[in-house]
């Protein structure tokens, strides 16, 4: 427990008032009031379902010493510190309160529609083969070295962020490698973070419930660019990494001040791919590099990956990293869990479990597995409930215009009805050809039952997830296992 004086805690923010003069002993930051404990500092955070600044007082009598409020807040027994954004301001005093952890390592955030958790797991093998300590933050979980920590969000809150950048400083972590999503980035989630490289995968459709058009969407991302400094430092110089065929990189470029590092396949680019052969067994590419050219072999199947692993392997240069040491941790590995991941069988049907839940990335796997199947390509899916409704129709076309059989169904419905969100998704094929099948085991069960030896089943959208959400129930719901089920369930009934 860090003991810090609250006057000394609030020389790190710049503008606040403070309702009397006292200056208590802080001895932890909370924004969440059933987790207050004698010595807090209160955050309130006026969220999308609840309001911190309703429970100030209830905090106080929780033994909270100082509250931190955006609106006026009736409270007795404690100081209150007004600011303008108490989320912001949460993020500098995480930064300040956990001795700034991140200026202490190399720190890499990676931000894009698709893409962040497959280069991210990609850089931080490479940073292992370098003979790193490493740390990880993404959607599937936070990594300290081997150590696995559950997380919910992609990006976490900055209490959660910097209390575990501090964990991994403590842990001899020298660097880490975190996704930047385009929520964390508006919300000041990752203010204070002291990113070295900044790395932007690709910018499609996703999101619009929450940024409303895409060029707000596009601004979003951009502000980690910006985020990376708008003058130039000598001693401390920071890379933003960006993807030449994204249209969004000319304008990322003109809002950082930090030097420029290319990739891409389609245009010139300082790490650029040609001659890409895309097999069932992986893909291998020409990788051109400031110093020259060599081969690259992965794993890991289609284009797309291509532009991650170049991702991987320009982020890995920038920070030093011999491009030998890279390109030989890249040709290791398998690849990422609900990635294009293959669910084994013995009856000729390439079983495909992946994370696409947008109109592009569907589009990508789909597009992907067609050339490599001599047979019928089906794919199941469905659209998360409580999130982006214009993706729905898109979805369900991609769906039918790259499958040869579309089996629509659900994801995670959350709090809405899974007809209507089928409803959605049909809107969007008028006049085409589909199946319909609300219940996610169902529908995986009949794509395996129809499929033939030579035929692709593409279940997509839940990747990684051991979960559904449907409505308040979270239930266990893994596609993989699903799947595997189906295969014996078919098997059997054929003996
Ligand atoms: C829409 C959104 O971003 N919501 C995030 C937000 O939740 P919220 O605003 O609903 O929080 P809330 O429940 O209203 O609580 C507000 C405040 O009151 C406090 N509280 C709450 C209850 C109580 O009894 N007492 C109390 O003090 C809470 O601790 C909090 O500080 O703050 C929470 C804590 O940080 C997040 O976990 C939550 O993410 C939810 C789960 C979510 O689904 N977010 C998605 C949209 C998201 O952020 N996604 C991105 C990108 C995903 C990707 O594409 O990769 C991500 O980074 O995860
Ligand atoms: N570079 C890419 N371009 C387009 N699509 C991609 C790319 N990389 C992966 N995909 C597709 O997007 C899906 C999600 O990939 P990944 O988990 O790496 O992205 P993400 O950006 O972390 O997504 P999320 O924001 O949901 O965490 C994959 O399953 C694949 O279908
Ligand atoms: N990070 C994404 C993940 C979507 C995954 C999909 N299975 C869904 O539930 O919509 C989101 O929260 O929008
Ligand atoms: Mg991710």
């Amino acid at each position: 427990m860090k003991k810090v004086n609250l006057s000394d805690l609030l020389k790190s923010l710049p503008f606040y008032t403070l309702s009397y003069s006292s200056d208590p002993e802080i001895l932890s930051l909370e924004n969440d009031h059933r987790q207050v404990r004698e010595g807090a500092l209160f955050i309130c955070i006026k969220g999308y379902t609840f309001d911190g600044h309703t429970v100030a007082q209830e905090a106080v009598n929780k033994g909270a010493r100082a509250i931190l409020a955006e609106q006026a807040v009736e409270v007795e027994g404690a100081p209150v510190i007004m600011v303008a954004d108490t989320k912001k301001a949460m993020a500098i005093l995480a930064d300040f309160y956990y001795g700034s952890p991140t200026t202490g390592m190399q720190l890499v955030g990676i931000t894009g529609t698709n893409g962040k958790t497959t280069t991210s797991h990609l850089l931080t093998e490479i940073y292992k083969e370098a003979g790193e300590k490493t740390g990880l933050i993404g959607t599937m979980y936070m990594k300290i070295g081997e150590e696995v920590i559950d997380t919910k969000n992609t990006t976490p809150e900055s209490l959660t962020l910097q209390k575990t950048f501090k964990k991994m400083r403590d842990k001899g972590v020298s660097a880490a490698v975190m996704e930047v999503s385009s929520h964390s980035l508006v919300e000041g989630r990752v203010w204070g973070c002291d990113y070295d490289i900044a790395v932007f995968t690709n910018l499609t459709q996703d999101h619009l419930d929450y940024h409303h058009t895409m060029e707000e969407y596009r601004r979003a991302k951009g502000l980690l660019f910006a985020q990376l400094g708008n003058t130039y430092s000598a001693d401390k110089p920071k890379f933003a990494v960006l993807n030449e065929d994204e249209e969004a990189s000319a304008i990322y470029k003109r809002e950082t001040a930090a030097h420029i590092v290319t990739y891409g396949i389609d245009n010139r680019a300082m790490f650029q791919a040609t001659d890409i052969v895309l097999t069932s067994a992986g893909t291998e590419f020409l990788l051109h590099y400031p110093d020259g050219h060599r081969k690259v072999k992965t794993k890991l199947a289609g284009k797309f990956n291509v532009y991650n692993v170049l991702a991987a392997l320009a982020a890995a240069c920038t920070a030093g990293i011999d491009l030998n040491t890279a390109i030989r941790a890249i040709e290791r590995m398998e690849g990422v869990a609900g990635r294009f991941e293959l669910v084994s069988n013995d009856e000729g049907i390439a079983v495909i479990v992946d994370y696409a839940h947008t109109p592009d990335s569907l589009v990508n796997v789909l597009k992907t597995v067609q050339p490599l199947t001599a047979g019928r390509v089906l794919t199941v899916v469905g659209c998360g409930g409580d999130r982006d409704r214009t993706k729905r129709p898109l979805m369900a076309k991609a769906a039918c215009e790259y499958a040869t059989d579309a089996i629509f169904t659900s994801d995670n419905p959350r709090s809405e009805d899974p007809a209507a969100i089928l409803k959605d998704m049909e809107a969007g094929v008028v006049g085409e050809e589909y199946k319909v099948i609300p219940d996610r085991r169902e529908a995986i069960f009949y794509a395996i039952e129809q499929a033939q030896s030579g035929d692709a089943v593409v279940i997509a959208g839940k990747g990684h997830e051991t979960y559904q959400v449907i409505g308040k129930q979270v239930l266990d719901f893994d596609d993989r296992a699903v799947a595997k089920e189906a295969l014996s369930s078919r098997k059997k009934e054929a003996n």
